[in-house]
């Protein structure tokens, strides 16, 4: 079984600031959601090669990209924080927000006549759909506004990452982000503690576990059973670095995220 590596190298200012032995040779992806936009936003942006806003999150980059930037002129911000695509129901988008980023070239996807899927699935099915030729391990798509806030959504955004289970894609908010770890692999975590830790959690999702082994943790686990009703490894906390995980199912790892 091969090792997968992870990293949260999207949110130091360049990959020059990360040890080479760490780094990843990612295309990321960003889809911005109908939330109150994470403070580390731009710097999502200056990583992404394509970004995209599920429906109302057209409206946060339109409202909130400014006051980040207070001492800038609005119109000046928007005009350099264009989305590649806006693609969802369009039932939260404003028609000043749809009408301004229409203008300036974004590609707009009304696709109110699914009402099975959501926004955020949406997405990720256009940028896979969009990149056929990136071999899906160097693809990472990082969804900004998706945790915290209404808990339909929020669960509603942890089902994208099981439905798509084979994709990177991971879940952010100002509080901490969350990925899966498939069973089909090891996992190696590469934790930085400039940027996040130490509080984490791992997350039987869909099915018990029958043995999960991790190691570095505080309560680390050893052919250790999971499940929801039973023991779920929450508030534990990383120790060092590294961090490794090897589980019978897929799991959601969780680790909280520094405040600047
Ligand atoms: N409060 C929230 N918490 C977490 N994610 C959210 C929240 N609000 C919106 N989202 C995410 O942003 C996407 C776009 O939001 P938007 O409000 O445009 O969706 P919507 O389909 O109009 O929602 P609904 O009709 O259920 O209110 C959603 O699909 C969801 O992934
Ligand atoms: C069982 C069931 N529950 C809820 C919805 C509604 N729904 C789910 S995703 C979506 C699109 C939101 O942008 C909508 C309206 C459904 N279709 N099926």
């Amino acid at each position: 079984m091969s090792v997968l590596f992870h990293s949260s190298e999207f949110l130091l200012p360049s990959s020059s600031s990360f040890p080479a032995e760490h780094r990843r040779s990612s295309t990321y992806a960003l889809v911005l959601l109908n939330q109150r936009l994470p403070k580390f936003t731009p710097l999502l942006w200056k990583h992404a090669q394509l970004r995209l806003c599920a429906d109302g999150g057209a409206n946060r980059i339109f409202d909130e990209l400014p006051l980040l930037f207070p001492h800038l002129d609005a119109l000046d911000v928007r005009n350099s924080y264009k989305p590649d695509v806006i693609s969802g129901d369009m039932d939260s988008i404003r028609t000043e927000v749809l009408d301004f980023y229409a203008k300036q070239g974004t590609k707009i996807f009304d696709e109110s006549e699914d009402e099975d899927t959501t926004d955020l699935h949406k997405c990720v099915a256009y940028i896979l759909q969009s990149m056929p030729n990136l071999e899906e391990s160097n693809l990472c798509i990082l969804v900004a506004g998706a945790l915290g806030g209404r808990f339909d959504h929020e669960i509603g955004n942890i089902n994208v990452l099981c439905r798509f289970s084979t994709t990177r894609i991971i879940l952010l908010s100002d509080d901490c982000l969350v990925h899966l770890l498939p069973r089909t692999h090891h996992h190696e975590i590469h934790v930085d503690s400039s940027v996040e830790g130490p509080h984490c959690g791992l997350i039987p999702i869909g099915m018990p576990s029958g043995s999960t082994t991790t190691n570095g943790l505080q309560w680390d686990l050893t052919d250790t059973k999971t499940k929801f009703g039973g023991l779920i490894s929450s508030s534990n906390k990383v120790k060092g670095e590294k961090v490794r995980v090897l589980s019978d199912t897929d799991l959601l790892w969780t680790i909280s995220l520094k405040k600047e």
